[in-house]
């Protein structure tokens, strides 16, 4: 008789890692200049990504290259399989939504109405059904309204549903960027510097919050210069110095790598050391600022033409994004 020796006793249940966003030697050129050289990168479902580097090593140029503003002068992008199109509206419909270093808000409309406006991809509803506003519309914005007030109970923002978004402090603004990205419903969300500005207390509750967006199911890849909440939070980490990809691993990895602590911590991450103080008083907002911003969106949602110029005079609203997310993002 035959006896098989198993070796192969059922692993213990692994935890559910399919690939969702994979980039592949991503290049962008502009001109004479390489800001992202041969970039790749997955981000599995699950997951909380970071991405990290000293300041122009290309990492927001990378997240543009993502998520269609930028279209990348070599290698390719793709979301569950399917390569993305080079529209941001359209990888957000995809299912990729974004935040932006520089908060992109609509500053003269109450912080429902800018969730409201994340909604927009998912939302069958027509122009003709807006217009006539018949029983279908009115389910359609009800739908919506929910959904929206109960992601500002998510970030806590419910309470100030009502307030034009120019009058929240400086965290709730980010936090409200959240929310609409939240909005399109994505299963990929990208944070660029989440937590640039905020004190301590609200770099703490960002990082819950994202867990807690981790938790729904919703996989994240972050960009920050905050070590401490970068190493707190990832499950991986990127290194991105000069345009490359430097190193790629857990935050151990990563920590304990020369080159990267000589490219860009500068000394060895200590998890004990209390973090870099934060601003003490978060900046308000910037009011002449965002209301530029949705001027510029109401004229021209895509202006970046520069990079993408295919997205030029695409006059839909990239959800989970704003219209503002179609001017170059520097
Ligand atoms: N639209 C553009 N046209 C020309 N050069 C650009 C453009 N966007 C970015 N760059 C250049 O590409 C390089 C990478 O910039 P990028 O903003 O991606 O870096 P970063 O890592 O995000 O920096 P930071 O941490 O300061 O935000 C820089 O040299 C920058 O000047």
């Amino acid at each position: 008789m035959t006896t098989t020796t198993s070796t192969s006793a059922a692993p213990a249940a692994a935890p559910d890692r399919t690939p969702l966003l994979q980039a592949s030697g991503v290049i962008m050129r502009f001109g004479g200049l390489t800001a992202v050289r041969d970039v790749s990168l997955t981000v599995n479902s699950g997951e909380i990504v970071g991405l990290i580097g000293p300041n122009g090593a290309g990492k927001t140029t990378f997240f543009n290259c993502l998520t269609g503003l930028y279209v990348p002068t070599e290698g390719s992008v793709s979301y569950k399989g399917t390569v993305l199109p080079p529209k941001p509206h359209l990888v957000t419909k995809a299912g990729v939504a974004r935040t932006f270093q520089n908060i992109r808000l609509f500053a003269n409309m109450t912080v429902l109405e800018n969730v409201l406006v994340g909604r927009h991809t998912r939302t069958r509803e027509g122009l003709l059904s807006a217009l006539i506003r018949g029983p279908g519309y009115h389910k359609a914005e009800a739908r919506s309204r929910e959904r929206a007030m109960e992601l500002l109970e998510f970030t806590g923002l419910a309470h100030k549903a009502e307030h034009l978004a120019r009058n929240l402090p400086y965290g709730e603004q980010r936090k409200l960027e959240i929310a609409r990205a939240l909005a399109s419903e994505p299963g990929l969300l990208l944070l660029d510097e989440p937590t640039a500005g905020m004190n301590p207390q609200e770099t703490r509750a960002t990082e819950e919050l994202v867990f807690a967006i981790r938790d729904q199911g919703i996989a994240v890849l972050v960009i920050e210069h905050d070590m401490r909440f970068i190493f707190n939070l990832c499950d991986r980490v990127a290194v991105l110095v000069q345009g490359q990809k430097l190193v790629e691993g857990t935050a151990e990895v990563v920590q304990s790598d020369e080159r990267v602590v000589a490219a860009y911590l500068g000394e060895p991450f200590e998890p004990e050391a209390e973090a870099a103080p934060a601003p003490e008083a978060a900046p308000e907002a910037e009011a002449g600022a965002a209301p530029e911003a949705e001027a510029e969106a109401g004229a021209a949602p895509e202006a970046d033409a520069t990079p993408a110029p295919e997205a030029a005079g695409d006059n839909e609203t990239g959800t989970g994004t704003g219209a503002q997310e179609q001017e170059n993002d520097r």
